[in-house]
């Protein structure tokens, strides 16, 4: 095997095994860009007493094992705001790579704009519809940041489509 190849398959089994290298505990989050008719986008508050409290993010969570990113976000947007969301309605739109002190988070994100149910934040979190101009004014985490511009992006896009 030549050199070169050898030790990018030296690298990818350090990575992968633990090898050398420093290990990484990934977290596969799912989130979703939920926009509406007037092109608001919802963001919902993190509580106090959690990891990152009171900065806004996109509603989601945790995959669990075996599950699918589309079905993990179908059950979190039932648990957390009480709307059914059919997979076919969740269109992917980016994702956030971000190393965070304790985990690297991994969170695809999608776009949906059809839902059904009355929505309401479950667990207590206070949501907000944002407007494109107001959406700089609410802190996201850190992962989040990137994810502005394409969102802004998407909301422009329904506006331009549904003018
Ligand atoms: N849902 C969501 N999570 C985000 C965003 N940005 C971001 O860094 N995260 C992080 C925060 C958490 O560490 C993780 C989300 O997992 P989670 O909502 O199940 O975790 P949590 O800390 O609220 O609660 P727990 O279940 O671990 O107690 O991803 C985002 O925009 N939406």
């Amino acid at each position: 095997m030549p050199e070169q190849q050898q030790q990018q398959q030296q690298q990818q089994e350090q990575t992968t095994t633990g090898g050398q290298q420093q290990q990484v505990k990934m977290v596969l989050v799912v989130a979703v860009a939920l926009i509406d008719s007037q092109h608001r986008l919802l963001l919902a508050q993190r509580p106090p007493g959690k990891a990152m409290a009171g900065l806004w993010e996109f509603p989601g969570g945790k995959v669990d094992a075996g599950e699918t990113p589309e079905a993990a976000l179908v059950r979190e947007l039932q648990e957390e705001l009480s709307i059914q969301v059919e997979p076919r309605d969740l269109q992917p739109l980016t994702f956030a790579s971000h190393t965070y002190d304790s985990f690297h988070l991994l969170m695809p994100l999608y776009v949906c704009r059809k839902w059904s149910g009355q929505l309401r934040g479950v667990e207590g979190q206070q949501l907000a519809w944002v407007s494109p101009r107001q959406l700089h004014d609410y802190p996201m985490p850190a992962a989040d940041v990137p994810l502005v511009a394409p969102v802004l992006q998407a909301m422009e896009a329904g506006r331009t489509i549904s003018a």
